[in-house]
């Protein structure tokens, strides 16, 4: 793929194989998560999540998606426990989403599509860093909450508010004093597997740690989404929705449960 890699036709989830042949690799993501074949693992602890808010530094628009980026040379924001073992350190979060309230979710549960999915990115602290980190099979832990359409998210406004700062690709503003925590749902029952990054390079590094219960998202704050652009200033505009990869092949992998 000589072109960088999108979410279109030309250069979307069908084509990134050309470039990063990994697409077809034995621990690719995300998957469709199947409740009644999920093997629950009493031995799964609680997932700790402890977020120090004044970790936050900005947020930008990729190209991809919108990220909030976080300060990682210390401890203070950090995922301990759930399936993993050791410190996972906070580096940023960002969502996926659709064209429609119909679909924008990675991973999918029974088949069911979501509005939207987070994704909080951690690296294991054992590795000096988040890049050497996301090249092992260790390296990584995601934990990804899934957003439904119901009333407004009161805990996503900020962000929203944010975003008519960041609506071209490569544009950044600060963002500070925000807590990724008031985002998770009330519940942390998870399923946990072995996957990958799921846009290139695809690294098979990632241990995804799913939460059970959405969070809510109206369909008014999914428009605010929706009118991002995938494209810089003074491009064409092309609206950024469907940054999705669809479910991959689960391979023989196992889903456990943290949960009955
Ligand atoms: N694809 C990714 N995260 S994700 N969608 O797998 O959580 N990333 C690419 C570079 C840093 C994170
Ligand atoms: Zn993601």
């Amino acid at each position: 793929m000589s072109h960088s890699w999108g979410y279109a036709p030309t250069n979307g989830p069908d084509k990134w194989g050309d470039s990063f042949p990994i697409a077809n690799g034995a621990r690719q993501s995300p998957i469709d998560i199947q409740p009644a074949a999920a093997s629950y693992d009493a031995g799964l602890k609680p997932l700790c999540l402890q977020y120090d808010a004044s970790t936050c530094l900005e947020i930008l628009n990729n190209g991809h998606s919108i990220q909030v980026t976080f300060l990682d040379d210390s401890d203070k924001s950090t995922l301990t426990n759930g399936p993993i073992s050791g410190v996972y350190r906070l580096k940023q979060f960002h969502f996926h989403w659709g064209g429609a309230d119909d679909r924008g979710s990675e991973h999918t549960v029974d088949g069911t599509k979501y509005a939207s999915e987070l994704h909080l990115v951690h690296w294991n602290t054992k590795y000096p860093s988040f890049g050497e980190a996301a090249s092992k099979p260790d390296g990584l832990a995601v934990v990804g909450v899934f957003l439904k359409i119901g009333d407004a998210n009161p805990n996503l406004q900020k962000l929203l508010d944010a975003f008519d700062g960041i609506k071209t690709k490569g544009t950044q503003t600060s963002f500070a004093d925000f807590d990724p925590a008031t985002l998770l749902p009330g519940s942390l029952d998870y399923w946990t597997y072995d996957g990958s990054l799921t846009t290139p390079p695809l690294l098979e590094s990632v241990t995804w740690i799913v939460c059970k219960e959405p969070i809510s998202v109206s369909s008014d704050q999914m428009a605010k989404f929706r009118s991002l652009l995938f494209s810089a200033q003074g491009e064409a505009e092309c609206c950024m929705v469907d940054n999705y990869r669809p479910p991959q092949p689960l391979k023989g992998r196992l889903v456990r449960a943290s949960f009955k």
